[in-house]
């Protein structure tokens, strides 16, 4: 692979909080090379190719903390509905009758497709059939930690906990060494997952080094249902179970009391934000201000394209920074580079890759994004981070490199061809639900 040299008008340094002018970002194979000012670049990689991008800030690609990306393929089967009767009534019978390894593998391209088109370069996901999610990943040369889904039910996929759990250490097994892939292990939920399992997973991932990504306190029935199965909110059972001794990824954490919040930061738990999920399925409004002002490092997810329906992450970032300033009556709350540093390092550090992604810096992973400005819906651009959060739409996203592969020129994926996406979905669009 040739070195490259990247021209932006603005480069957006996250772990400084500057927006610098005049520099260069410059990628050797899968790394970033250096950052200096254009003319040092010039002079010191003289026959590097030159990517230039005079109305675009560049940025480190965005980190979905929380995703099924195979639910593309269940995208607008089932809407309008509160979670439990969503799962229970439509997406769990239709998972039980089509989910395979092939429409795991179709349906996490297309989700991977729409990701990289608009500017998501990593993804922590949780799903059925692990082999053929990091397979998909590893094809599109996506990034992607996988999440192995453990529940306490059957599915045509695993009969019993055992064997959601044998299948996820086979899987582990067979892509170690892959540097574009990782494992979680991913109990569904506390609702779904007895004591017993969960004791075995908290081992595992002790004996391991992996982590745990969980639904934990998505709604209020979930917290009631709880206090009358097991006398105690989820949160307090899975403390005692020891989960927060695990590096833990809790995506929703909707309901949060002060006292959860303290224990979140102090065992040193990480959030997934899902605004536009929570916001559908009517789940709530998760107390983010205050997680972050607590010091909880809190990323930001899509969730499943069945229950938000977009992979958007850039309307992630305005709806997060929107309803946070709604909730709190502050306009000062969540301003935009702190919505930023979710979207990007905070999800880097949740999946423990914050020393290889997550922001522009020497030395790290060259994931990196080219944003066009030059829209009419992003003039005039007094201030290229304020656009990021509150202006752009994600097909101004131009250019996208993964690792340093160029998989979005111009506006172009170069690893996927659209018409074939779209007549994959369309083909189990037929099988799902035959007009
Ligand atoms: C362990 S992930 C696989 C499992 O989770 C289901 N799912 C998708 N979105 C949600 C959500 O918001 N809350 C709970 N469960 C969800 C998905 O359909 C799979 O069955
Ligand atoms: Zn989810």
């Amino acid at each position: 692979m040739s070195t490259q040299i990247l021209l932006p008008r603005w480069l957006i340094q996250i772990e400084t909080h500057e927006v610098l002018t005049g520099h260069a970002l410059v990628i050797k194979q899968d790394r970033i090379a250096a950052i200096l000012p254009a003319a040092d670049a010039f002079a010191r990689y003289p026959d590097a190719e030159r990517v230039d991008l005079p109305e675009h800030a560049l940025l480190p690609g965005l980190v979905n903390l929380h995703t099924h990306s195979a639910m593309t393929l269940l995208r607008g089967y089932a809407d309008d509905l509160a979670l439990m009767d969503w799962l229970n009534d439509h997406i769990w019978p239709a998972e039980g009758a089509h989910v395979s390894d092939e429409f795991v593998f179709d349906g996490t391209q297309l989700a991977i497709a729409e990701m990289i088109r608009g500017g998501t370069t990593c993804a922590n996901d949780g799903y059925f059939h692990h082999g053929a999610v990091a397979r998909a990943a590893l094809a599109s040369g996506f990034r992607m930690m996988v999440g192995c889904s453990i529940l306490e039910f059957p599915t045509p996929y695993a009969a019993d906990a055992d064997q959601y759990i044998r299948r996820a250490l086979d899987c582990i097994d067979e892509f170690t060494g892959e540097s574009l892939v990782g494992f979680t292990l991913a109990p569904h939920a506390p609702y779904s997952v007895s004591d017993a399992t969960f004791g075995r997973i908290i081992t595992l991932a002790d004996e391991l080094g992996l982590g745990i990504h969980c639904h934990i306190h998505e709604t209020q029935d979930e917290i009631d249902d709880s206090l009358r199965q097991h006398g105690v909110r989820p949160l307090e059972r899975l403390a005692r179970l020891g989960l927060l001794d695990s590096p833990l990824i809790a995506a929703h954490m909707v309901h949060t009391t002060d006292a959860e919040i303290a224990l979140l930061a102090q065992r040193g738990v990480h959030v997934a934000h899902n605004p536009a999920s929570n916001l559908k399925l009517a789940s709530g409004f998760a107390r983010i201000t205050d997680q972050l002002a607590a010091g909880i490092n809190v990323g930001i997810g899509t969730d499943g394209a069945a229950s938000n329906n977009k992979l958007d992450l850039f309307a992630e970032l305005r709806l997060s920074a929107l309803l946070a300033k709604g909730q709190s009556g502050n306009p000062t709350a969540l301003p935009a580079w702190q919505a930023l540093e979710m979207a990007t390092i905070n999800g880097a550090k949740a999946l423990g890759w914050d020393d290889r992604i997550g922001s522009l810096e020497v030395g790290k992973q060259a994931d990196v994004i080219a944003v066009d400005l030059s829209a009419l819906g992003t003039q005039p651009a007094y201030d290229p981070v304020s656009h990021l959060v509150y202006a752009v739409d994600r097909n101004q996203v131009s250019h996208v490199w993964i690792a340093g592969v160029p998989q979005l020129v111009a506006g172009e994926l170069t690893r996927f061809k659209q018409a074939q996406l779209v007549a994959n979905a369309r083909r189990w669009q037929a099988r799902i639900a035959p007009r």
